[in-house]
């Protein structure tokens, strides 16, 4: 049996029922195969062994009281899986669904991402099965207080530093924050994507979906194509989802689709600025459902149907997808009508929203195929280049900070590239971000010895 064999063998006995860390640690221990043979040291010293088992996983109780005074008690997680070359950071995700395998998938795939934005960033994940939809502002503010009361002792600006996901928007920091700050008494860079008043970084909020778009534009010119005048589809309708809607907007695309858990609107008019606009006060302040949008500006809507599903079943047209909501969205029989119906490009907006088999079916039909940890890095980057900020005390302008995540998704993709060629997979994105994210963790594992 291969070293990695070996590897995934025992994970699938230890971690047997964390469906979907197996599936990320099979996507990426499956792509390093080419690096075992030229790097017996990581092998003895058993990298790809240690690199699945996160540092820590903190799993506490997050009691809290709701607006009728009952008592609730949700499960708070934080994995922090890696630190060998920076402080642990990644989001914290409030969704029902929310259980250890899920929050080790993400944490273990936020290794390699941080490491491909070049920054100094380890890589966690944490969240809790508290659901924000329907709750009361005043619900929200006590549950991110009761989950900030524990959370706080093991973070630090120089330990680990959370940020948002599903779920965790610009009101949860706020209310995580603003706690922290209140027991600890310590104005410091513990969380990103923090509002500017307190410490935030302009382009933060954009980061993610612009730099899915970014890195959809770097793969498109690998073959002397554009975003202006495609048509796209975004499913989500949430941070990420919005942003790719305005950075393709910019740049002259159409995009069509926008989704949420009760279903898809399709815009075969394009969503324009005007309609974004609306779709922001909605989700983000009124906090309503994307039939709404169908109602008012008089489009389909397709119940229970995410954009793919939309594709599949009504043969919609799309040149470029950005699935920007959740992960396995994308099936093997929806990539399959994606390719038929003229789809060559998917940028992953969101963390592994594609199945194993949908991959496949994207790398045999040469689909320009982006991986989230790739090309959803603009997120976590802009978040480092928050924690530089605050470290120095200043700010940056809007140009400054969209200027530095264009260079660093440039360079994601560029090292996609470089390591894909070398280790003989030219052009597959999925062997290159994971070869590359991998090989300066395990570098610096290898310098620290067996700790
Ligand atoms: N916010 C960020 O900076 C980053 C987010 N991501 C990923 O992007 C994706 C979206 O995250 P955000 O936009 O931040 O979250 P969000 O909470 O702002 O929006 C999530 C969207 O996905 C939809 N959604 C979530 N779970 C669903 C489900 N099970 N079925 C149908 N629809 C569902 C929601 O209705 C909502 O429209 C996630 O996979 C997240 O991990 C990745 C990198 C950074
Ligand atoms: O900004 C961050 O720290 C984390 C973003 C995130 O959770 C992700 O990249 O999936």
């Amino acid at each position: 049996m291969s070293v990695i064999q070996d590897v995934l063998a025992k994970l699938q006995e230890k971690d047997s029922g964390q469906v979907e860390f197996l599936q990320a640690a099979r996507e990426v221990l499956t792509s390093l195969e080419p690096t075992v043979s030229k790097h017996p040291d990581f092998v003895k010293a058993k990298i790809y062994e240690r690199i699945a088992v996160p540092d820590r996983a903190i799993l506490f109780k997050v009691p809290w009281v709701d607006d009728s005074g009952e008592v609730q008690v949700n499960r708070g997680f934080r994995i922090q899986f890696n630190n060998a070359i920076g402080p642990y950071k990644g989001g914290l995700r409030f969704h029902p669904s929310v259980n250890i395998g899920i929050i080790k998938f993400l944490g273990f795939e936020q290794i390699f991402k941080n490491s491909l934005t070049t920054l100094p960033m380890g890589g966690a994940k944490g969240g809790s099965d508290f659901d924000p939809k329907g709750k009361s502002d005043g619900e929200v503010m006590r549950f991110c207080q009761a989950f900030m009361r524990e959370l706080y002792r093991h973070i630090g600006p120089d330990t680990d530093v959370p940020a948002g996901d599903i779920g965790v928007g610009a009101r949860e920091i706020g209310y995580l924050y603003g706690y922290y700050l209140k027991i600890v008494n310590q104005n410091a860079s513990v969380l990103t994507g923090k509002g500017l008043e307190y410490g935030g970084s302009l382009i933060r909020p954009e980061a993610t979906g612009y730099g899915s778009v970014y890195f959809a534009s770097e793969m498109l010119g690998t073959r002397k194509q554009e975003i202006a005048a495609k048509t796209a589809a975004v499913s989500g309708s949430g941070n990420v989802a919005q942003y790719t809607v305005e950075k393709l907007i910019q740049l002259g695309a159409k995009p069509i689709t926008l989704s949420d858990s009760n279903g898809t609107i399709v815009d075969e008019s394009g969503i324009t600025a005007e309609k974004l606009a609306y779709v922001l006060d909605l989700k983000n302040y009124r906090r309503g459902r994307i039939s709404e949008y169908a109602a008012k500006f008089n489009v389909p809507f397709f119940a229970n149907k995410s954009p793919w599903d939309v594709i599949k079943e009504q043969n919609l047209k799309v040149d470029l997808a950005f699935p920007s909501s959740h992960e396995n969205e994308i099936e093997a029989a929806h990539a399959e009508a994606m390719v038929k119906n003229g789809c060559f490009c998917v940028s992953e907006g969101a963390n592994m929203p594609t199945t194993l088999d949908a991959v496949d079916i994207f790398l045999e039909k040469n689909v320009l195929y982006g991986p989230g940890k790739a090309a959803n890095a603009g997120g976590v980057a802009v978040s480092g280049l928050e924690m530089s900020q605050n470290a120095m005390r200043l700010t940056w302008s809007r140009e400054e900070v969209d200027q530095r995540l264009q260079g660093i998704m440039k360079n994601i993709h560029q090292s996609c590239l470089e390591a894909s060629e070398a280790y003989g997979a030219k052009g597959n994105y999925v062997v290159g971000a994971n070869i590359a994210g991998f090989l300066k963790v395990a570098k610096a594992m290898l310098a620290y010895g067996i700790v």
